[in-house]
């Protein structure tokens, strides 16, 4: 049995995650677990699966937990302290990073620095520090497996043959906004971009679907675990998301992953990699099935594009736009600001940036601090 814990069980990819652990029996096999407040879920969680810590990043969700889980043993923690405590805890073989935002680079720091694998759904943390992230594996030989459904197709394609690929493609379905004029984009509303036309996530993740700044942030994450250069890194719209990505090889052939849109498989993958464990969710039939591919709009969804110069200026550029990005979405989210408000603050914040080297957590720390505290006040002085 593989010992894993989850940061993040109760979202979108750990609920799935635990899903995956369900249904592979024992094969996997949970050591701890963390969420943000949701401690009702957690304690559900923790009956079933009898972890031997949890962490809930706030303090009073923490206290109730040890309330209502006061019957059973398993320790409980609290706070960035507590989410490293789970990151570290002996015996874990894969920690699969499933919190949403910046917040999961200190535990996932911590994890590699022992030698444990990351199954990475995080996206953000890579964008944010990719260089010190993929030192600090490579120091330990830590893996990093990709979960992101991209990603992990790129992976699956590549195959251990980075040397012999020439490109790669990454798909995008386009996302609610698709085809949207600009007088239609302007009245978007938040309650409309959470309605993603194929895949079921969570509220930031959805948001940035919309927006296509999902995609500018999946080019970096890209960029870090694979090595391959910006210009090397291409995106197609394919509005059916079933082609997860492909890889173009030096003698001209292309490898395409494909499979039904459900994060389960990209998970179970990632845990079960370099095996292929049988799978309990729906196979795709291609029969009747029609594949579009078309160029992004870069006009109505300048974030990817944004992403590719943040991505290629380097440094803690991507960190400050990751950090705007995310004060943003919550500001949409809570009908706050407006959806192309959303890029003009981003743009903003990262045009005040005097880039500096990010191979230094406490950098990177400060530079997010920076970019969150100086989003806020921009979006405060537009609402005034
Ligand atoms: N959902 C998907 O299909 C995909 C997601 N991803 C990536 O995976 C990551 C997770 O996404 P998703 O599952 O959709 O996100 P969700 O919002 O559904 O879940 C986030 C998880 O993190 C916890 N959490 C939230 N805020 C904090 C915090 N401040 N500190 C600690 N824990 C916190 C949540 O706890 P609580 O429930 O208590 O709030 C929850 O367990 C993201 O980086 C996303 O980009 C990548 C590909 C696909
Ligand atoms: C499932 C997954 O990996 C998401 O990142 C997904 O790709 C989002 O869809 P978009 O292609 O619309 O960004
Ligand atoms: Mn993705």
């Amino acid at each position: 049995m593989k010992p894993i814990s989850i940061l993040g069980s109760t979202g979108s990819i750990g609920t799935q995650t635990l899903d995956v652990v369900r249904k592979t029996k024992d094969s996997l096999h949970i050591k701890a677990l963390t969420a943000g407040t949701n401690f009702r879920l957690m304690e559900r969680q923790a009956r079933e699966f009898q972890p031997e810590l949890v962490v809930m990043m706030d303090e009073n969700a923490a206290r109730q937990l040890k309330i209502s889980l006061a019957d059973t043993g398993i320790k409980i923690s609290w706070g960035i302290e507590g989410l490293i405590e789970a990151a570290v805890i002996p015996e874990t073989d894969t920690v699969v990073t499933a919190v949403s935002g910046r917040i999961g680079l200190e535990p996932t720091l911590a994890a590699l620095k022992q030698g444990k694998n990351i199954a990475l759904a995080n996206k953000e943390t890579l964008v944010a520090a990719g260089e010190l992230v993929m030192r600090t594996a490579a120091e330990t030989n830590a893996e990093i497996i990709p979960v992101d459904s991209e990603h992990s197709a790129i992976f699956q394609c590549l195959n251990g043959k980075r040397e012999e690929a020439a490109n790669i493609t990454l798909t995008a379905s386009g996302g609610p906004f698709l085809n949207w004029t600009r007088e239609e984009l302007r009245q978007a509303t938040a309650e409309k971009a959470l309605k993603h036309p194929n895949w079921k996530m969570g509220a930031k993740i959805t948001i940035d679907s919309a927006t296509m700044m999902n995609k500018g942030l999946e080019v970096i994450e890209a960029h870090w675990l694979f090595g391959f250069s910006y210009e090397e890194i291409k995106v197609l719209i394919h509005p059916q998301s079933i082609v997860h990505s492909f890889v173009e090889f030096n003698d001209a052939s292309i490898l395409a992953q494909m499979g039904e849109p459900d994060m389960r498989h990209p998970i179970q993958y990632a845990l079960s990699y370099p095996q292929r464990w049988t799978s309990a969710y729906s196979r795709l039939n291609l029969a009747g099935k029609t594949l579009t591919f078309s160029e992004p709009d870069h006009k109505m969804f300048p974030f990817l594009e944004f992403a590719y110069t943040c991505g290629k200026k380097g440094g803690t550029l991507p960190a400050v736009m990751n950090a705007a990005n995310e004060v943003c979405v919550h500001a949409f989210l809570k009908n706050r600001i407006k959806y192309f408000d959303l890029f003009n603050l981003v743009e903003k914040v990262c045009l005040e940036h005097q880039a500096q080297k990010a191979d230094q957590l406490a950098v990177i720390l400060d530079t997010d601090l920076w970019a969150r505290e100086r989003s806020e006040e921009l979006i405060c002085n537009m609402i005034k």
